[in-house]
């Protein structure tokens, strides 16, 4: 198999085992993440597990993790950028939480651009995993079921949009974006429940847009992009859809470090044209 086929793989089977055990690990907090968020003892343990797995692989060169400071060597290959735990705050209150992976063929930092692969796995009433990779012109979804995992289909953005997204309180955001979240909450139906896969997830089902705008408290936006925004646009763009971080697509943000942070809106094209008008105010 090739390198993207072995991590594909670890990751299905690593992603069996979180969801077999979560539930020994919604436990309280472990420290901070090198972002400065509570690092809750679940976010840690399934790091660990992820970096067990991959950093053996022979097409893994390097791991780099939200809940590490550094990336780690670890030899030649493709670099791995991982949100090992996606939501985790959301254990405490038992709603869905994800994983999300980055194949970088490329040292970090680096614009998604250089992404060879992206992954993203929910763990919710079922458990799946989307595939985007660069040697298949579709994303594929698999169904983990005990044990093993059975391809469930393709995922493309449905052109009508049904859901809307939006994060951040709003007194924390701008005056154009407060307006602009009116307009579509009229419009859409809202679905925003604190994990970006599971919210993301409803857009990927429904159509619609998913987003976390720059605001007081996160004047860079929220979301990272190496572990996060970058993979997942990877994804959406390959399953037909678009993103933007208020101004260009998410894969062509250059972060200029491993902990970069950056707006992030997924979703359907028009959407995102939309979101950019209102933000180009
Ligand atoms: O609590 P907020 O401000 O709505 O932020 C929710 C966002 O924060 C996150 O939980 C951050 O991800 P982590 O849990 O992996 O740190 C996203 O999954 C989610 O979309
Ligand atoms: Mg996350
Ligand atoms: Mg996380």
């Amino acid at each position: 198999m090739n390198g993207i086929s072995d991590i594909v793989t670890s990751v299905q089977h690593t992603a069996h085992y979180v969801n077999a055990h979560l539930a020994d690990h919604a436990g309280s907090g472990a420290g901070e993440n090198p972002s400065g968020e509570d690092q809750i003892n679940a976010d840690v343990w399934a790091d660990q597990l992820f970096f067990d797995k991959l950093s053996a692989l022979d097409g893994v060169g390097a791991y780099a993790s939200e809940e590490r400071e550094e990336v780690v060597d670890c030899g030649e290959g493709y670099t791995v950028a991982i949100d090992p735990l996606d939501g985790s705050s959301n254990l405490a209150s038992n709603n869905s939480v994800g994983t999300i992976v980055g194949v970088y063929d490329a040292e970090l930092p680096a614009s998604g651009r250089e992404l060879v692969a992206a992954m993203m796995v929910l763990y919710g009433p079922y458990t799946t995993m989307a595939v985007a990779r660069e040697d298949s012109d579709v994303v594929r979804e698999f169904l983990l079921r005990e044990g093993f995992s059975e391809q469930w289909g393709r995922f493309t953005v449905p052109e009508q949009p049904t859901v809307v997204g939006l994060a951040g309180k709003k007194n924390e955001r701008s005056d154009a974006f407060n307006e602009f979240a009116a307009e579509l909450e009229r419009e859409l139906k809202l679905r925003y429940g604190g994990a970006t896969v599971a919210d993301l997830a409803q857009v990927l089902e429904y159509g619609g847009l998913f987003g976390y705008p720059t605001t007081t408290r996160y004047p860079e936006g929220k979301l990272r992009v190496h572990f996060e925004s970058a993979p997942l646009a990877y994804l959406v763009e390959a399953g037909g859809g678009s993103s933007t971080d208020g101004e260009q697509s998410l894969l062509d943000v250059e972060p200029d470090e491993l902990h970069a942070r950056t707006p992030t809106f997924l979703g359907n094209r028009e959407l995102v044209e939309r979101v950019e008008a209102a933000l180009g105010r």
